[in-house]
């Protein structure tokens, strides 16, 4: 039995390449974005993965970074739920601001807070906990099945809901998820334990 779980973030957005912050706002992927997401299908396809289902979030950078994948493993029209419990955490009053901007302003210890804690909301926002307490039972009910099931998940979602996801399957502390980096487009291969815990990570990197 397979249990395998893909967790990509998307590719760079163009709001990613012009340094704002994004959040909730729906904006598409750059050219680099949409070369990232290509080249990641491309390393999942190498590598012979074909998925059972996919998810993704209610934006399209996430969106059409799934798709880039599932055409890359020749799987177009394959199954795919876009639920906005996968997307990215909402930076409240910071969304559309200039992260530098916001540093000079607020200082770079309160921006790395805002963008990195677990449980500091940014202004009228989320903190990374308030976006696992929707990400972590939408997995939990509608995604871990599959993959107990000994599916191949392909989840296509942001740098923060995949941070919240992460945290959980790894048991990762409040303290530790501060250092948690995701680079956009690159597949991180989980394959679980039939008691749902993590037997192994691969990330597939260029
Ligand atoms: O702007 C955002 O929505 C996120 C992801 O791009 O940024 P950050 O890296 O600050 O969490």
């Amino acid at each position: 039995m397979t249990r395998t779980l893909v967790l990509v973030r998307h590719g760079q957005s163009e709001w990613n390449m012009k340094n704002l912050f994004t959040g909730w706002r729906d904006v598409e992927l750059s050219a680099q974005g949409e070369a990232e997401a290509k080249a990641a299908g491309a390393r999942l396809a190498e590598r012979g993965f074909k998925f059972d289902i996919a998810f993704t979030s209610a934006l399209k950078r996430a969106q059409n970074t799934c798709q880039h994948i599932l055409d890359a493993t020749g799987q177009s029209d394959l199954k795919t739920v876009r639920n906005q419990a996968l997307n990215e955490r909402d930076y409240g009053d910071l969304n559309g601001l200039n992260k530098d901007d916001a540093r000079a302003k607020w200082g770079e210890e309160q921006v790395h807070v805002w963008r990195r804690s677990y449980d500091t909301p940014p202004p009228g926002g989320e903190s990374l906990k308030d976006t696992g307490a929707r990400v972590w039972p939408y997995y939990m009910h509608e995604m871990q099945p599959h993959v107990l099931r000994g599916g191949t998940v392909l989840v296509a979602a942001h740098g923060n809901s995949l941070r919240a996801l992460i945290m959980a399957l790894e048991g990762i502390s409040g303290e530790d998820i501060v250092k948690l980096e995701l680079a956009t487009g690159v597949p991180m291969i989980y394959r679980l334990n039939a008691d749902s815990t993590v037997a192994s990570k691969e990330i597939l990197s260029a």
